[in-house]
């Protein structure tokens, strides 16, 4: 049995029950195999490869909070600071009820890679709850938030730790959890991101994932011969990523058609209508049911269904494994050219290969998706000089990090002679520069 494959055995059977763990362990050493085998006898002699699918610290906690009927209520809250070799421990927090420590592991694992692939000095971590901020009042999600804090504060901080947004976790959230790290630390600090603009947020942060996954879209037609602009695009999720990808996929000439939410989706041949998107996610927190009230021609689907739309470029960005098999038969039937993961790890593997084996272009979500955390760290950066940089300068940055991160897939993945194949070039990209830091600090 070769080593990669002697560690996912070893990583199913110490981690039962966490599926999504394995799947992206799996996906990631396997495309790992050229380095691996070139360098085996180095790593295994460092446990490297043991030592990387461990997380260097798994803290789960209780949080109790009292809802407005004064009722007690405990969810459960994690934080895994997965891998510091490159930097301080950098990655999201998810509220949803499908949060379990196999989803925060999966999603911290992906991160190492990912936060690597930016080019600038972040490690990996990832943090959630079981908590549901749907239907909660803004004071329940205060009291929530605030609880959840008074445990997380006394593992993280500016050097050592720094969580921001994920699915469920937006401005509200990280704004009612810095306060109550401000308060019980006494120190001003970048100590999330994703801050509001008045008190040590950078610009571009809000809409930096999805104007990352469609700048490096757009580069990564280009490298294949082909242009965005003119293009028919089905997009998955109505939050954060999703909204601000239809924005600029509008800006860059495409024409997205679709979007969903947990309980339905839109379909929308005129090209969906950005402002009442925004209204409705953004400022209302409502369901998408409500979109037929600002444009009665358009198509509302409950369920899931947005891959069944003729597309050539499709973007999922809601959630993990929202792509399968099923899905990419029908998006290559349509005549689906290429397919970039604004979410992370929504396609399932059979899906990915499936679409790779039909010529499909696929670009994985740790590097489509790496332009929110990399504007995280440009955020760090101005925290730590105490400046704020402007819109353009910001934007410029995050567009020169999805350009290089294009290009550096790309190189890898011909590198090993894998061609075209993204999923391996961003893999290998990633780890070469997390394994060589690991290497060079011991056993730790
Ligand atoms: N916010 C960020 O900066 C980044 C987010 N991501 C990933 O992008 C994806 C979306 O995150 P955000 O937009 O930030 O979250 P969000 O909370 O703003 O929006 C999530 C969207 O996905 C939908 N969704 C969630 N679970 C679903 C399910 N089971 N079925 C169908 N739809 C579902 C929700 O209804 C919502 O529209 C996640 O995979 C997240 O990990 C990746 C990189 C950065
Ligand atoms: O901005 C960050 O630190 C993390 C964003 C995130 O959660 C992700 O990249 O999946």
């Amino acid at each position: 049995m070769s080593y990669v494959d002697e560690v996912i055995e070893s990583v199913v059977k110490k981690n039962p029950g966490e599926p999504e763990f394995h799947q992206a362990v799996r996906e990631v050493l396997e495309s790992l195999k050229p380095v691996v085998d070139a360098n085996e006898e180095k790593y295994r002699k460092e446990a490297l490869l043991e030592r990387l699918v461990e997380p260097e610290r798994v803290i789960m906690f209780r949080v109790p909070w009292v809802d407005d009927n004064g009722n007690v209520q405990v969810n459960k809250g994690y934080r895994v600071q997965f891998n510091s070799a490159i930097g301080p421990y950098k990655g999201g927090l998810r509220f949803h009820p499908s949060v379990y420590l196999g989803i925060i592991k999966f999603l911290g694992f992906e991160q190492i890679f990912k936060n690597s692939l930016t080019g600038l000095p972040i490690g990996g971590g990832k943090g959630g709850s079981d908590f549901d901020p749907k239907g909660k009042s803004d004071r329940e999600v205060m009291a929530f938030c605030q609880s959840f804090m008074t445990e997380l504060y006394r593992h993280i901080g500016a050097d050592t730790d720094v969580p921001a947004g994920d699915i469920g976790v937006g401005a509200r959230e990280i704004g009612f959890m810095f306060g109550q790290y401000k308060r019980i630390r006494d120190a001003y600090e970048g100590v999330l991101t994703g801050k509001g603009l008045t008190y040590g947020g950078s610009l571009v942060r809000t809409q930096a994932t999805g104007y990352g996954l469609l700048y490096l879209t757009e580069e990564l037609l280009k490298l294949n011969g082909k242009e965005l602009a003119g293009k028919t695009v089905a997009v998955s999720g109505a939050g954060n990523v999703a909204i601000y990808a239809i924005e600029k996929a509008y800006q860059l000439g495409a024409k997205p058609v679709t979007c969903s939410d947990s309980a339905g989706w839109i379909y929308d041949p005129e090209g969906i209508d950005l402002a009442a998107l925004k209204e409705i996610k953004e400022v209302k927190r409502a369901r998408l049911t409500e979109y037929k009230n600002y444009r009665p021609n358009a198509e509302y689907h409950e369920g899931k269904g947005v891959w069944s739309v003729k597309a050539d470029v499709a973007l999922p960005c809601a959630t993990q494994n929202e792509l399968q098999l099923e899905d990419a038969k029908q998006l290559v039937a349509n005549g689906c050219f290429a397919v970039c993961e604004g979410a992370n790890m929504p396609t399932t593997l059979e899906a990915t290969e499936y679409l790779q084996e039909n010529g499909v272009i696929f670009a994985p979500g740790k590097a489509a998706n790496a332009g929110g955390v990399a504007t995280s760290a440009l955020e760090m950066s101005q925290n730590s000089e105490r400046l704020s940089w402007s819109f353009e300068e910001v934007d410029a940055k995050l567009q020169g990090i999805m350009v290089n991160i294009c290009h550096n897939m790309a190189d890898a993945a011909k590198k090993y002679g894998n061609e075209g194949n993204y999923v391996v070039g961003a893999n290998v990209a990633g780890f070469e520069k997390v394994a060589e830091a690991m290497l060079a600090q011991g056993i730790c």
